[in-house]
């Protein structure tokens, strides 16, 4: 691939892709989770991935991150294969996942700096950095506090911050807001939103909430179970709330089937 082919490829490429579970010998048979799915998103796209329980968005986000391989056709990240390739994308891909992860025995600050700790970043530098995405995330002040002592919100804000000053090109979110109260949610992901943009990521955003998607997304890709695009919705400033309304409902009856 040229450099010129690079610049235009998109962040993520879903060729074609199957991935099916089990053996045909197995008591259980296979299980299709994705289904002939082909995808593909733009850098600096902020794509909400929106599916009812079980339709395959984990498998999905697991492809992305180069920890599963598709059974058929091919996913791309950057051009490259992200199981093939696994090293390759050390501190190009974050994730932020449902379940904060923090380690419990770190501060806010030393949680931050273990992404920057495990791609070798001088100690006066990732403490800076980690710093300053803990301020960006509103936890000025509270950089020497542990797990514990941070409300949901809070612990999943230092979770962020981690995500963000690794400098990762690529954010993997699988439902990083679904454990917190609705007010909470909707705050984080608005400064999520904010984030990525100012900072020029790409993001795949996993949930199941249509608000959230709604919230979040420039696009928002509905899937249908097994895993395989129901509709491909662009959000941009300019559709209205009568057409959002409009969506909303195809959105509901859509995830209803
Ligand atoms: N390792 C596995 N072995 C067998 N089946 C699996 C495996 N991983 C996922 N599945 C099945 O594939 C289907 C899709 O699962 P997946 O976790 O991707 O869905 P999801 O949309 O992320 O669901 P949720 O919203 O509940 O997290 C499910 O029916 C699940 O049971």
């Amino acid at each position: 691939m040229t450099s010129k082919d690079q610049a235009s490829a998109p962040e993520i490429r879903f060729d074609r892709v199957s991935k099916v579970f089990g053996s045909p010998d197995a008591p259980s048979g296979v299980f299709r989770a994705v289904d002939d799915l082909s995808l593909d998103i733009g850098r600096g796209q902020l794509v909400a991935l929106l599916g009812k329980t079980g339709c395959g968005k984990s498998t999905m986000f697991n492809m992305i991150a180069g920890l599963s391989e598709p059974s058929e056709g091919t996913v791309l990240v950057s051009g490259q294969n992200p199981f093939r390739n696994f090293d390759w994308f050390r501190g190009k891909i974050a994730i932020v996942f449902q379940n904060d992860r923090l380690l419990p025995w770190r501060t806010a600050i030393q949680n931050v700096e273990l992404g920057l700790e495990m791609l070798d970043i001088p100690k006066a530098e990732r403490r800076d950095t980690a710093k300053q995405w803990l301020s960006k995330l509103g936890l000025a002040g509270h950089e020497d506090d542990y797990p514990h002592a941070l409300s949901g919100g809070m612990r999943q804000r230092v979770s962020i911050a981690r995500a963000f000053a690794t400098n990762a090109e690529l954010l993997l979110c699988d439902e990083p807001f679904s454990a917190l109260d609705e007010i909470t949610a909707q705050k984080l992901r608005t400064e999520f939103a904010r984030l990525v943009r100012e900072n020029g990521k790409t993001a795949v955003f996993i949930t199941h909430s249509i608000n959230e998607a709604f919230d979040i997304g420039d696009r928002i890709v509905v899937l249908k179970r097994p895993a395989r695009i129901a509709h491909d919705i662009a959000m941009s400033a300019d559709v209205d709330l009568e057409e959002r309304e409009k969506i909303r409902e195809t959105i509901r009856a859509s995830l209803s089937q």
